[in-house]
């Protein structure tokens, strides 16, 4: 754990996320990352030079298995104001439209009431449980899929609903919180989602094992690159198209 509040630290740092007065909504989806999210903001809390707040929020999906009573008793072992907001997303996607790709749709559906509910609890923030491995996927997901050198940023502000996005996770790597989850007996609830949408993410995990193989040092090597704008190389036409044309 010492070793992930350092890089929760560092993160904290290097982008600036929390100043003193944020009163933070840790988006807690009962999965094992944003569960020791909470954790971790509830433990940096203390020696964080800068004062702040926080509350955690679960959208309840609406699926008929989901019991979120273990989460329920995390919050309060924790000491956390917690606030879990029942929908039908669920239903509305499955029952109702019977949508076949349901995976965006469901992910905007629950960010717009993420983000709303953070505002009515008065937060200025919402913390995301997204980690390293996730933003190296996300890269070459956006590089093969779509052409794009793209991944999310550490902080991202939604000027339309005035809400700073944060993901503090952001140096963690997967394997880090696995490790720290087993050791602290973190509980995990996960919504049961019948949709298995994330195949492409997982083609791209099990891609990038299999090049740890040849080159262990990859994921490090991709963080530079994402982290370091100076060595950004890539074709401007029209510079290098006057290089060679002089008149
Ligand atoms: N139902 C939910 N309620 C509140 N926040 C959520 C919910 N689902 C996801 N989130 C937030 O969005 C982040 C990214 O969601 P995603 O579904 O990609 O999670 P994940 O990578 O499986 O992580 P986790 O282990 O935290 O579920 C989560 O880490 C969490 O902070």
């Amino acid at each position: 754990m010492k070793q992930i509040l350092g890089k929760l630290r560092r993160a904290a740092t290097d982008f600036n996320m929390i100043q003193d007065g944020d009163k933070i909504a840790v988006g807690v989806s009962g999965g094992k990352d944003s569960n020791l999210l909470l954790k971790a903001l509830k433990m940096y809390q203390r020696f964080s030079n800068e004062k702040f707040d926080i509350v955690a929020i679960t959208i309840d999906m609406g699926f008929k298995e989901y019991t979120p009573e273990p989460l329920i008793e995390y919050f309060k072992e924790l000491d956390i104001e917690f606030k879990i907001v029942p929908t039908q997303i669920g239903e509305i996607l499955f029952d109702v439209r019977k949508e076949k790709n349901p995976c965006s749709l469901c992910a905007n559906m629950r960010r717009g009431i993420l983000h709303d509910t953070a505002k009515e609890l008065g937060c200025n923030k919402v913390a995301l449980g997204h980690h390293l491995n996730d933003a190296i996927e996300t890269f070459l997901l956006s590089l093969f899929y779509e052409a794009r050198l793209n991944t999310f940023s550490p902080v991202t502000y939604l000027s339309r609903k005035d809400l700073y996005l944060i993901r503090p996770f952001v140096y963690v790597y997967e394997k880090e919180i696995i490790g720290a989850c087993n050791k602290y007996n973190i509980p995990v609830v996960k919504n049961p989602c019948p949709a298995n949408g994330e195949t492409k993410r997982q083609y791209m995990k099990d891609l990038i094992k299999q090049i740890e193989h040849d080159i262990p040092f990859v994921k490090d090597n991709i963080l530079n690159a994402i982290t370091n704008i100076d060595q950004l190389n890539i074709w401007d036409k029209e510079k290098i198209s006057k290089i060679c044309k002089k008149d």
